[in-house]
């Protein structure tokens, strides 16, 4: 993916041996949301390991945490990301961590994302005394601002009431299990509950032939500026205006960082959602996984009412002797190709699947 540049580069304020408290340090940007400061807390104590530098927490606000609104209103597409990447961009962090099925499909330029270890992409069913999708009772009310976990529960359990919730993690499971609770359960991603660690508050963990996660679930996104990464190999320096990228090891770390199955994994996913032109709040769910030399991937579009869902499945195999390039492709070409499959079938009579509604300034 991308080259380290050579070690032995020297900063002002750092020699080589100095104190850790001499050493440039590394700038994180943050949503402050607990997932979010939980999330970039862990990369952060993963690049003070690789880098020995500190790493600082920068605080940004992002049109997601101010809004209220619904998140299908919102439209989707880069609600939590936009002022992340404007900070990186103008310089006021070095690294934006995000939920990887938070981030739109379209590249950001001057970016470049890894993607470390993948925690378990499923979603999980947190209900009141242990109840399941299966023992909850006829009517019971669940609550999910997700138009794709909204489809797939009303698909398996149409007498159900899905009801629409927002607000971040500890808000939505109080509706199913706090003291004021106004709901018999609540439907979230395990991943999130896991770093939170609060998986205690999980009465069943939904199978993914049951409810297909979103695209990238489970993953994270460590974005960093592209010409902090990408060395000029005469020069050993970063290619923007031939400047020394502000952090030398940075690009080191980063490199590290990347997880080669997440990545096909989640470059397969999400390549059905930008072949279907889907954004994060359509009811399109899928699933990969590197299985020895194999990359599988079931893709899914459901009508949003239930009452009709459309699943396609490929794979790919991942031939050893390629350069990492080649499978990112093989990897992206099985998206776009069951998306093309799913397109074939009809799916865009299910559902809309591109969300038009405009970001909100
Ligand atoms: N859209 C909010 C969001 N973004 C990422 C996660 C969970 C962590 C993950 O999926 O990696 C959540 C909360 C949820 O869906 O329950």
């Amino acid at each position: 993916m991308v080259t380290p540049p050579p070690l032995s580069v020297s900063t002002p304020g750092s020699t080589p041996g100095s104190a850790q408290g001499d050493a440039v340090p590394i700038r994180l940007g943050t949503r402050a949301s607990a997932l979010a400061t939980t999330q970039s807390g862990l990369v952060a104590r993963r690049l003070e390991e690789l880098t020995g530098r500190p790493v600082e927490l920068v605080h940004i606000r992002t049109e997601g945490d101010v809004s209220t609104g619904s998140l299908a209103s919102l439209g989707g597409t880069g609600v939590f990301v936009t002022a992340l990447r404007e900070a990186l961009l103008d310089g006021r962090c070095d690294v934006a961590v995000h939920s990887l099925k938070d981030l739109p499909t379209t590249p950001a330029p001057d970016l470049t994302f890894v993607t470390p270890e993948r925690e378990d992409p499923r979603d999980a069913l947190c209900a009141r005394d242990g109840l399941t999708l299966t023992t909850l009772p006829r009517g019971g009310r669940v609550g999910t601002g997700s138009p794709r976990r909204a489809a797939q529960i009303r698909a398996a359990r149409p007498d159900l009431d899905v009801v629409d919730i927002r607000g971040n993690v500890g808000t939505r499971l109080d509706r199913a299990i706090g003291p004021d609770a106004d709901l018999d359960a609540v439907v979230l991603a395990y991943a999130g509950l896991a770093r939170l660690g609060r998986t205690e508050v999980i009465s069943e963990v939904l199978d993914v032939d049951v409810v297909a996660p979103a695209p990238g679930q489970g993953a994270l996104a460590v974005e960093v500026r592209t010409a902090d990464i990408v060395s000029d190999p005469l020069t050993g320096t970063g290619k923007r205006g031939g400047a020394a990228p502000r952090v030398p090891d940075l690009a080191e770390a980063i490199h590290l960082l990347d997880h080669r199955p997440t990545r096909l994994a989640v470059l397969a996913e999400r390549s059905v959602l930008a072949r279907l032109e889907a954004g994060c709040a359509a009811p399109v769910g899928a699933h990969a996984r590197v299985s020895g030399t194999v990359l599988e991937l079931r893709a899914l579009v459901a009508a949003v009412d239930g009452s009709e869902q459309m699943s396609r499945s490929g794979e790919a195999l991942l031939s050893q002797d390629v350069a990492p390039e080649a499978l990112d492709d093989a990897a992206r070409r099985l998206g776009t190709s069951v998306a093309e499959n799913l397109l074939a079938d009809g799916a865009e009579r299910l559902a809309p699947l591109s969300t038009t509604v405009p970001e909100k300034a």
